[in-house]
């Protein structure tokens, strides 16, 4: 548990971080890059992943970077064996790819883009480490994916908040991919209506339909998550990772072997005018809705 309080400690000090810094405390080493506060609890083994991009922890270029250097970091840190994903931007989990991103760049941009975010999901769904998600926010689309290749999703009890692949809303399609995680997750026929639909999911029908598999009272996310990650180190490391990869390599190959095919079908897709007028009158949308 001092992890977490540690945690809430430094994120007072957040606003002043603009450039990577790392600080070197006796059992807790503590990195806080631009995006994302990571703190490793040595003596249990368990780091927490914060994502720090507000406002709303879009997943930029720089942030999926920042996103997969962190994990190769401690999937190679010997001492490292769970991993809790949550957020420091109150009231938000992730609000998925940024925008941003696929919009007005150019085709070497997006595919460069596409690969960054291809590389995110395959180093979180084939972790060897305990992943789990401390959802405290909204989580449509990417920020859904990132939760959905944990092992296990504890999210927040707040009737605001809302978790799902919403990408048809938005004129665009979530690629196969993302459709095999989340089928992996809550079936096919789930799947198919979530897809469709776009869906979007309060806290209590994603637990209905076990998008998250924990529901606890919003300040209790981060307690539970170490709860649960304690349970699931109990188990040997060994035969845990040889199941989990058992469960998951079939999903992973198939992007691995279409890999260079899905980077080309995203620019192809994104770069037509009609899916670029699709996702600026979104972002519109967007700020109107604020306004
Ligand atoms: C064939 C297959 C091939 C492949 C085909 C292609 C596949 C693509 C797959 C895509 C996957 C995705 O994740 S697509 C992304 C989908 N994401 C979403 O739909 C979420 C959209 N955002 C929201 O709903 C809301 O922002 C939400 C997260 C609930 C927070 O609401 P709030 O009221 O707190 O905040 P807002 O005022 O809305 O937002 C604050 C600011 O952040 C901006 N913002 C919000 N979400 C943003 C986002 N995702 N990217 C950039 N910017 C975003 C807003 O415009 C505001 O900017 P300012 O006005 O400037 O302050």
């Amino acid at each position: 548990m001092m992890i977490l309080s540690r945690l809430l400690g430094c994120q007072e000090q957040l606003g002043f971080l603009h450039q990577s810094k790392e600080e070197l405390t006796d059992s807790h080493p503590v990195v806080c890059n631009r995006n994302i506060l990571v703190e490793l609890e040595e003596g249990v083994g368990v780091a927490v992943m914060k994502m720090k991009s507000p406002p709303v922890n879009s997943l930029s270029l720089d942030f999926l970077t920042e996103f997969s250097i962190s994990l190769e970091k401690l999937e190679n840190d010997r001492g490292c064996r769970g991993v809790i994903l949550t957020s420091a931007v109150p009231k938000i989990f992730s609000a998925g790819l940024d925008i941003k991103e696929m919009c007005g760049k150019s085709a070497e941009h997006y595919a460069e883009f596409w690969r960054a975010v291809q590389e995110m999901w395959l180093k979180l769904y084939k972790s060897n480490m305990v992943t789990i998600a401390a959802i405290n926010g909204n989580c449509p689309a990417g920020g859904c994916l990132m939760a959905v290749s944990c092992d296990y999703r504890i999210m927040a009890e707040n009737p605001k908040y809302s978790i799902g692949l919403n990408e048809t809303q938005l004129g665009i399609v979530a690629p196969f991919w993302f459709k095999d995680t989340i089928a992996n997750t809550i079936g096919h026929r789930a799947t198919e209506r979530s897809l469709q639909l776009g869906l979007l999911y309060s806290a209590s029908d994603a637990l209905k339909i076990g998008i998250v598999d924990e529901l606890v009272p919003e300040e209790k996310v981060l307690n539970a998550a170490a709860a649960t990650m304690s349970q699931w180190l109990a188990i040997p490391d060994y035969a845990r990772q040889i199941s989990k990869s058992m469960m998951r390599k079939p999903t992973l190959d198939r992007l691995l072997t279409h890999r260079e095919s899905d980077i080309q079908n995203f620019v192809s897709f994104v770069t037509k005018d009609s899916i670029q007028k699709s996702l600026q009158t979104y972002m519109e949308s967007l700020k109107q809705r604020k306004g």
